[in-house]
């Protein structure tokens, strides 16, 4: 039953349920598709994203997850489709004005942490940097920022001045979250974020990532081959073949009960992914 239908069996106001009905998701994507000549990178991909809520996207390699990743972020064009932010198509709209929303409301944690840091610069810098690019100047308050989120990504206040090449791998990956979380986008693109470190490293940053995702109420498109993370951080998944959609639904029904048989060999794992 909808939201709208309840609210009507309850009584409620009529401008309630307008509102209700009225309230877009934060993220639509209608019929999306890129092609490489002619391979096909994603196809036909359709999906609504709700504030608030982490959408999965799981698939073998090359099954077109990088690709939506990059048409949705605004990194590649696509072919075909729409991608609606907050109500305005993203695809359409000028190159500066996207990359205005790259800076303000949006977030890209990179798989590989040297592509979401300047390593030339120090870690306080990495995160105050994005604080000074949505309008902040005072140098107090932007150290003060900085110094807090380090240590919400468990990195000690004492490495502030550091370069994140003296780091280890897992603290780059931390500080990129810090850097990319700092300003409070409304939706953060995340590219196989626990990817190319070791197991424990990995644990680490999962528990680390749920806690942000709990308490910062993150809206976020997540891309993984890993099933272990899609089960801890998104509400829910989908399951990507050959550039399309194969399934999609809630991640613990379509974890528990995989419907369709590629599905249900990523479940089994007896495809390695
Ligand atoms: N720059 C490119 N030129 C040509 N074909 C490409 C290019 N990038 C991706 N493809 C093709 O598009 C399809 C989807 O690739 P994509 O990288 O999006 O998959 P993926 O699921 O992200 O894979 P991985 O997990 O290995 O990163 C594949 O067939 C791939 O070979």
């Amino acid at each position: 039953m909808s939201y709208a239908t309840t609210a009507a069996l309850a009584g409620a106001d009529a401008s309630v349920i307008a509102v209700a009905e009225a309230d877009p998701p934060l993220l639509r994507v209608e019929g999306l598709g890129k092609s490489y000549g002619s391979r096909i990178g994603c196809a036909d991909v359709s999906f609504d994203l709700w504030p608030g809520e982490v959408m999965g996207i799981v698939g073998e390699s090359g099954s077109g997850k990088s690709t939506l990743l990059s048409c949705l972020a605004g990194h590649m064009a696509p072919d075909a489709g729409r991608v609606m932010f907050d109500g305005r198509d993203t695809v359409t709209m000028p190159e500066v004005e996207r990359r205005r929303l790259g800076r303000t409301d949006w977030a890209f944690v990179h798989q590989n942490p040297r592509d979401g840091l300047r390593m030339a610069v120090s870690a306080g810098g990495n995160v105050g940097e994005r604080l000074m690019a949505v309008g902040a100047r005072h140098y107090g308050n932007i150290r003060e920022t900085a110094e807090d989120w380090l240590g919400r990504v468990e990195i000690d206040a004492s490495r502030i001045d550091d370069r994140p090449r003296q780091f280890s791998g897992g603290m780059q990956q931390r500080l990129q979250i810090a850097r990319n979380l700092v300003t409070g986008p409304r939706l953060v693109f995340m590219d196989e974020p626990t990817g190319g470190l070791d197991v424990s490293v990995q644990a680490r940053l999962l528990d680390l990532l749920r806690g942000l995702v709990r308490r910062l109420g993150l809206s976020a498109v997540l891309v993984t081959h890993d099933l272990a993370v899609v089960r801890l951080l998104a509400d829910r998944l989908m399951v990507m073949k050959d550039g399309r959609v194969v399934e999609a639904g809630l991640t613990d029904q379509v974890l528990d009960d995989p419907q369709h048989p590629y599905t249900q060999l990523l479940v089994s794992s007896v495809l390695q992914v």
